[in-house]
Formats: structure tokens, sequence, C-alpha cells
């Protein structure tokens, strides 16, 4: 890589002190203190600041400020301030970079003084623009063997907020408004835009650009638009600067290559210098002014409202651009707000070398405007700017593509010392190529196999489970359980059943992909017979093993080709494996066969059952309305009794005696009777109650019912007796009470209070 102090040593002659490397750079400012003008001697005016001896360093009341350069005091003459401050710059020019210097100050400080705004072709040349022009074409003349240069200027100001281009050669011609007043009229040329280049510079659209091949020519542009420029009188200066001024002078280089003393080429780190292009921006600011000072009003108050506008547009940006905390995040600095501000985005905390000059009046009339622009000056002095060399974007890409060709070159070199030859490499590259693929068929084999194996697996284990569930089935019907009753369990069972095989399920999950990687590495290292007999039966078979064996099959016909060798052990153990899964199928079948049976036969055992079951509840129903039949009847029987002794107790009271002893035996005949059939339902009741019991039981336990049959029917027979005998003393009793007898048993057809009539 080629250094650009290597270069400047060789080409510039002169010892410049330029840091390419430095990554930001302060905006430089210097002071500059006029001499008290006839003006201010005449008002009696006093000097008001002080230089501090030996120190950059000002004294205004009690207030101090320090600066980069300070110019104006009895030691140092303002002359200096070209060699100085704008003379490195001028020198960076030449090396491609930008450069910026800067004039601000109040009204009447000497601005246009200072800079050579003013200038006029045979006038003063002590301003810094004119000082510029003749550096710029001594420089030219030292160097033109080595390079060509083209030199192009501009001259703008922004004048109430609009830019005007003082080298036009057609400037806007003016009409007369009614009324008074004249109005600028744009003759056929669009008016100037500030635009923003990819690289993030700023130019001016439409602008003239004026090319330059002499100083004469530079200065005539210079005059030309100094004339053009709008000036006023005010109080303050007679000659007053109603706009700012902008002087740009733009310089591309391109150097000359001499033939080498070897007759060779320039070497790329020459090359990469060979264009370079930078703009240095002469700008002499309007002046802060005070309208009650400057006795402007009309059109001249309405400049210095813009002025001052502007002015502290430029201010914020300075504000914002020193202040390092606002810096460091990254803060917004509002060039925007204004024309100028926006057109020096670069030389403000940009691509820029800048210096700024603060013209300040010495007079103690002016002492407040002066600390006022001591303070603006003194925060200019943090803004810190990122100065970068301007080359020509294609140049700097052609150094970009030497530097890959370089290295490029140097990895050839290398693989061509130690590396391996062509033909291997290509052979290398085949295998890769070959291996990749076969690594790619095998996984997605891999993958389908084990696809295969996820259904296998879920097949078998859903047969599993019904064949469970229809065993568990069956075991409940063998216990004596309706099927009615497995079914309404059955829905708690499935869930039950389902949550354990989901378990399990997971374990054998588990289980099998442990073994899978078991397997793995010797099923890799392992060589089958064939690919066509394993993957037959991987596809033939329903086991997991299949898959996989199918699997590994692939995998040694593959590296079988690769490496031609066959191994009878493992074939051996290949047939082991393909027994053994032969065995578990067969196993698999003959639980199917078996499952299919017991379906059959629980079928075959349901269904009677069923309607056995059927005839059994039409039994029952029989039987309870029964019943509820004699329980009627006790009721009625209960009744009959509370009535009755009601009766007796108003037969006592109201009948004679003898009427009283007949319906009293009457009375209490009746009343035994019903007393011994309520005392006697009961126990029929009871009675009937055992024996539906037991046929119940023995209907439900078919096994014990046949057991039990003899001892049933012993039972039943001994109750029989003890009915006809209750029932033959029921008669005897009531042969002597028959008509009552009688009348009691139509009472068990007829209502209760049928037959209660009064005797
Ligand atoms: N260093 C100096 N030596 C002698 N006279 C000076 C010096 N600087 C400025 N002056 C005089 O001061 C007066 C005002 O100067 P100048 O016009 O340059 O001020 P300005 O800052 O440009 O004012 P404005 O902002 O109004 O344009 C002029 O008459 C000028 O000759």
């Amino acid at each position: 890589m080629g250094t650009g102090n290597g270069l400047e040593s060789e080409w510039l002659e002169e010892d410049v002190t330029v840091d390419e490397n430095e990554a930001t750079q302060a905006v430089q400012v210097a002071l500059n203190i006029r001499p008290l003008i006839p003006l201010e001697r005449v008002q009696g005016c006093k000097e008001c600041i002080s230089v501090v001896p030996g120190e950059p360093q000002v004294q205004i009341g009690h207030h101090s400020f320090t600066f980069d350069y300070i110019f104006g005091s009895s030691d140092t003459p303002s002359s200096a301030i070209f060699d100085k401050c704008v003379k490195p710059l001028v020198e960076g020019l030449f090396h491609g970079y930008n450069a910026t210097v800067l004039a601000y100050g109040q009204t009447g400080s000497g601005k246009t003084y200072t800079m050579g705004t003013g200038y006029t072709v045979g006038g003063s040349t002590d301003g810094v623009i004119p000082q510029v022009m003749q550096t710029i074409f001594k420089r030219i003349e030292t160097l033109k063997h080595k390079a060509d240069f083209q030199l192009r200027v501009s001259f703008i100001e922004i004048l109430k907020e609009e830019i005007h281009d003082l080298l036009d050669p057609n400037p806007p011609s003016t009409e007369y408004i009614f009324g008074g007043g004249l109005k600028a009229l744009a003759v056929g040329k669009p008016p100037i835009q500030i635009r923003e280049t990819t690289a993030g510079g700023i130019t001016l659209m439409g602008v003239t650009e004026a090319d330059v091949k002499s100083l004469e020519e530079m200065a005539a542009y210079l005059e030309h638009g100094s004339l053009s420029r709008a000036t006023g009188s005010t109080n303050m200066n007679s000659h007053s600067s109603r706009s700012h001024a902008i002087f740009t002078i733009t310089l591309e280089q391109r150097r000359k290559w001499d033939p080498l003393p070897d007759g060779g080429n320039p070497s790329p780190e020459d090359c990469n210098e060979d264009y370079l292009c930078a703009k240095l921006h002469l700008v002499d600011l309007a002046g802060s002014e005070r309208a009650k000072r400057t006795g402007a009003d009309g059109l001249r108050f309405k400049e210095g409202i813009h002025i001052n506008r502007g002015l502290l547009a430029l201010g914020n940006v300075i504000s914002a651009l020193g202040d390092e905390r606002k810096r460091r995040e990254g803060g917004h600095v509002p060039y925007r707000d204004s024309k100028l501000t926006r057109l020096l985005q670069d030389s403000l905390g940009g691509n820029s070398r800048t210096v700024m000059i603060a013209c300040v009046s010495p007079a103690d009339v002016n002492a407040e405007e002066s600390i006022n622009t001591l303070k603006y000056a003194n925060r200019a002095r943090n803004i810190r700017n990122k100065p970068t060399v301007n080359r020509d974007p294609l140049a700097a890409e052609m150094q970009r593509m030497r530097q890959q060709l370089e290295l490029m070159q140097a990895e050839l070199v290398c693989a061509r010392a130690g590396g391996p030859s062509n033909a291997e490499v290509q052979m290398l590259k085949q295998k890769v190529a070959w291996l990749e693929a076969s690594n790619m068929e095998l996984g997605r084999e891999l993958e389908e196999a084990r696809d295969r194996i996820d259904i296998l697996s879920q097949c078998a284990l859903e047969s599993q489970v019904e064949r469970d569930k229809l065993r568990i089935k069956l075991d409940q019907l063998r216990t004596g359980k309706t099927y009615e009753d497995i079914d309404e369990g059955q829905h708690v069972q499935t869930d039950n059943l389902l949550k354990e095989y989901v378990v399990r399920i997971q374990e054998l999950e588990c289980e099998l992909q442990q073994l899978q990687h078991a397997r793995a590495p010797s099923d890799t290292s392992s060589k089958a017979p064939s690919s066509t007999s394993s993957r037959s039966r991987g596809e033939s078979t329903a086991g997991p093993g299949f898959g996989v064996a199918g699997i590994d099959g692939d995998i040694y016909l593959r590296t079988g080709e690769f490496s031609g060798e066959i191994d009878t052990e493992l074939l051996l153990k290949e047939f082991k494996r393909t027994s053994v899964q032969d065995n578990f199928d067969k196993e698999l079948r003959e639980i199917d066969k078996r499952l299919e049976q017991k379906e059959a036969e629980i079928k075959l055992f349901v269904r009677p059952d069923a309607v056995y079951l059927k005839e059994h509840f039409e039994k029952k129903l029989v039987e309870l309305k029964e019943e509820k039949k004699y329980l009627q009847k006790l009721k009625q029987l209960k009744v009959q009794i509370a009535a009755l002794k009601s009766k007796q107790e108003v037969w006592s009271q109201c009948l004679g005696h003898q009427q009283f002893i007949d319906g009293d035996a009457k009375l209490k005949t009746e009343k035994a009777y019903v007393q011994h059939e309520v005392e006697d339902e009961p126990r029929d009741l009871q009675m009937w109650r055992i024996t539906t019991g037991l046929r119940g039981f023995f209907q439900k336990q078919p096994f014990i019912k046949l057991c039990l049959l003899p001892a049933s029917l012993a039972c039943c027979s001994l109750f029989w007796f003890r009915m006809q005998y209750s029932q033959k003393s029921r008669t005897s009793r009531g042969h002597s009470s028959g008509s009552v007898n009688n009348r009691a048993s139509r009472s068990r057809l007829q209502p209760a209070q049928s037959h209660m009539t009064p005797v």
C-alpha cells in the first residue's frame, strides 16, 4: 500500500503536516481584532479587548477567552492570518482535502476586509481570498510538470433565504412592480437547489462553475461577484454586506505519469493517487446587527431580520456540534433550519478542514456584541470534523480490485507450492460430490424407514389395546356383571386404559430409540449381503427392526460397492435376525386368531343373556305392581280401623244399653277381623318379598340356582304350608263371624268408605 506521506515528499516538495489516519479534526478558531476605525475614534471609543502576552487568550471586562490564534494585537500583524490559518488548508487542497474558511462577527467588525471579498483588480490584496488565489497559482506553477490541474470557481450569496448566483452571465432581470419596488424575474434558468451526493457531500445544482486558467481570470470572477453582491449603508457600516457570500474554488488534479527509468509501469500505490478533487469554501457571513444601533428600517430592517435568523441557525448548529454529550449520542444537528447551515454542512462536522475567523471590534461601545461573538466562536472550537481525501470513486474501486487480485495471486502461489496436483484435486472433487449424493439418498431412505416403523408400531399398539379391552370385558362378564354395567363403567375404564397405554407407548418409544442408537454404530460398520434382499424384507415385514435392517442393507450396498468386501459373519447375523422376526410375526398372527375366537365367544354369550335379562326385568315389574296393590290395601285397612274406633265411641254415647251391647258385639267382631287383616297382611307381604328376592337372586346366579334349587324348593314348600295353615285358621275364625268376613273379603275389591255404613 502506498502512503500519502511518501508521495507528498516527492510530489509536493514541501513538508506539509497531513495525517490521513487522523479520524477527526477540531474546527480551528482564530480571533481577529481590527483596529479602531475613524468613526469609532470620532465617537471617542476606547479599546476594551486586551490580549494576554504570549498566550492565544483575550480578556474583555472580566471575561477571558482562549482561541487557536489571535490576530490584530500590536504584536501580531493581521497579515499573518493567511500564513498561519489558511495556508495549511490550501496545501491540504492539493492533497485532496476539502477546506472552509469562515468569517463571522458583528456588522462592521471587518469580515469583508479580512476575507477580501470586496476585492477589485488592482486593489488591495491583503484579504484572505486574494492570497489564497495567489498561493494556488504559485503551487500549480511549481507542480504543473507532475500533474494536470483544473480550477473552477463559483460565487453565490444567500440573501433573505434565497441563493443567488453571483457569476451568472445572465442574471435575473428585474421588472418594475406597480406601486413601487423591484421584483426579481428569472430568465430561462431554474433556481439554484441544494443537493446531497451519494457520499454525503453537499452540492449546488444549477450554480455557475467557471473554469479558471489564470490568477487574473479568477480575480476577475471574484471582482465580478463582489460587485454583484448585495450591499447597503447602515449607521454602523457605510458599505455593509446584506448577504452571506461563499466563494468556492474547486481544484481537480490528475497526475502525469512519466515513463520510469527501467521502462516499466508505475506501481499500484502511485496509481491510487492519480486523481484528486477538493473544494475550498471561503465564506464571508453577513454581520449580526441590532436594528436600534444600525438604524435599519424598511428593506434594511427586513434584511437584518433574515441575517440574524441565518446566524441564529448557524449558532444552533455550532452548539449542537460543540456539545460533546450530544455528539456522542448522535443527537440531531439542525442543518436544515436554514440554507446557510445546509450549505455549511460539510464544513461544520463533515468532510472538511475548517478555520473560523471571528472578527471583533475593539471599541468599548461594541463590547456586548464582541462578547457574544467570542462566546459563539469559543463554542465552535468544540466542533470536530472528519476530513478525508477525496479520490475518484473509480480509482478507489480499482485500488480495491488490485488488493483482491494480490490476495488471490498469493493464494495461488501458496496452493502451487504445497497443494495436490490438478488431477488429484479433480478426483477428490468427484469423490466428494459422489459421497454427498450418496449421503442424501441414504438420509432420504432413513426417513422413509422411520416413518414405516412409526406406522407399524402404532398398529401393533392399537391391536394390543383392543385385545386387552376384550380381555377385561370377558373377565367382567365372567364375574357376573351385566352387559349394561360393563358399558357404564367402560368410559371410565377406557380413559384409564388410554392413559396407561399412552404412558406405555412413550416408554416403548424410548426403548426403541435407545435400541436404535445402541445399534447404530455396529449397523453402519456392518455390511449386509445385498440391497435387494434387505429392501424387500423392509417392505414386506411389519417389525420396527426390519425398517432399520433395510436401511442397513442399503448402507452396506453403497459401502460395499465402494470397498468391495463381503463379511460372512454379518450374513449369519442378518439371517438370525430375520428368523427371529419371522417368529415374532407368527406369534402375532396367532394372537390375532385367538382374539377373533374370543370375540366370537363373547358375542354368543352376550346375546342369550340379553334375552334372559329382558324376561327377568319384565317379571320384576309385575311383582312390583303386586306389591304396590298390597300396600294400597294395607292403607285402606288402617283407615277402616280408625273409622270403627270413632264409631264405637259415638255409639257408646248416643245409643241405649241393649243397642249398645248388640252394636258393641258386632263392632268387636268387625274390629277383630280388621285387626287380624292388618296383622296378617304384613306377614304375607314379607313372605312375598322373601320369595321374590330369592327368585331374583337365583335368576342372576344361574350356577347357584342349580345348586340351591332343592333347598329353595324345600323352603318354598315350608312357607306354602305355613300360609295354608294360617289360611285355615282364618277360615275357622271366619265361621264364627261369617257375615263380617264376607263383607271384609268384599272390601278387598271395594273402596273402604263403601262398606262403612252405620249398622
Ligand atoms: N484590519 C483592519 N484594518 C483597518 N481597517 C479595517 C480593518 N478591518 C476592517 N476595517 C474597516 O472597518 C470597516 C468595516 O469593515 P467590513 O466592511 O469589512 O466589516 P464587515 O464585518 O464586513 O461588516 P458587514 O457585516 O456590515 O459587512 C471598513 O471601513 C474597513 O475598512
